[in-house]
């Protein structure tokens, strides 16, 4: 397939955007990010090639939430490889991103990584034998070197207002104590996981931070940051599992792997040809970008990028 014209349909798609009549509900349950105004469109594509286009609030800072499951789960996996996969599962779950309903049954072994009960697992791995202060320092500067963007930070005011009112969250970390698969004091993995969640990215940063997942793992340096096999599986895991109990129909919709968050924000690799991020801060039912998830379909269709071909 040629290279698609990619400035003007992305163009197009937040022009689409601005007058999108459905444009879903923004979080309110963590209260730093029910202040985001609902009319905010972002949209960054970096391809393979090193290019950026962008359109919208591309530039705008945003809470970037569960997309920062992504990053954690690169972090663990580099530091006890597949023996993580004895502590949490890699099947979708088909429940809530805050749902408790399987723990019990499944002995405290959370489905996947990108559900919340398997990122505070990730968050518990990444502390390691450092403070909580330092986990997330050490997530920052990940991120920061992917992204090649030392400006990128942390919204205390989200991770505070989060850590007041995250009372399933502290309630998942402690079912998973209970069970032994939290090492470290709950409130310390509650701690780096409402810090981790409340780094602050634009579409932009996003998509620079994305970009070796769509090059075989590797950092636009040419530095490994991790195996192509490895940056395979953290795709497949995106696909299966990256929007929750709409994970089916993100796949069905955009057919590329994703993940969501709910601060609005979307990253979306196309392996191979693109590092995507879209930004709009109303969500779905599922929680998840209600006009990302619009523009990922409307850009996919266009480009023809979807794994699974055809437009
Ligand atoms: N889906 C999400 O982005 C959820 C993340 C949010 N910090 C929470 O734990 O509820």
């Amino acid at each position: 397939m040629a290279e698609p014209d990619l400035a003007p349909i992305i163009a197009a798609i937040a022009e689409e955007m601005k007058a999108a009549p459905d444009r879903g509900t923004v979080a309110s349950y963590i209260p730093g990010l029910a202040r985001i105004d609902p009319a905010r469109f972002g949209i960054a594509v970096v391809t393979a090639s090193g290019e950026a286009f962008t359109a919208g609030d591309a530039e705008m800072s945003f809470s970037i939430q569960s997309v920062s499951k992504v990053f954690a789960l690169t972090l663990a996996l580099g530091k006890i490889g597949d023996a993580l996969w004895r502590r949490v599962g890699r099947e979708p779950s088909g429940t809530a991103f805050n749902s408790i309903v399987q723990l019990e049954a499944e002995r405290g072994i959370p489905r996947n990584p990108f559900i919340n009960a398997g990122a505070i697992v990730v968050c518990d791995v990444n502390l390691s034998r450092a403070r909580p202060v330092e986990a997330v320092a050490e997530l920052l500067r990940f991120v920061r070197y992917l992204a090649e963007d030392e400006t990128i930070g942390i919204d205390r005011m989200v991770a505070s207002s989060e850590a007041e009112t995250g009372f399933r969250n502290v309630a998942l970390a402690n079912f998973m104590r209970a069970y032994g698969n939290i090492l470290h004091a709950p409130e310390e993995a509650l701690w780096l996981y409402f810090n981790q969640c409340a780094i602050a990215m634009s579409c932009t940063q996003l998509a620079m931070s994305g970009r070796y997942l769509m090059a075989s793992g590797r950092h636009p340096s040419g530095a490994s940051v991790v195996s192509p096999g490895r940056a395979r599986r953290i795709n497949a895991l995106m696909m299966m599992c990256g929007h929750y109990d709409a994970s089916g129909d993100f796949a069905f919709r955009i057919g590329l792997p994703g993940k969501s968050g709910v601060g609005g924000g979307i990253l979306a690799i196309a392996p191979g040809k693109a590092s995507i991020a879209v930004w709009s801060p109303g969500l779905n039912a599922q929680g998840n970008s209600q006009l990302g998830t619009l523009a990922l379909e409307r850009l996919a269709t266009r480009t023809g990028w979807s794994i699974f071909e055809g437009s």
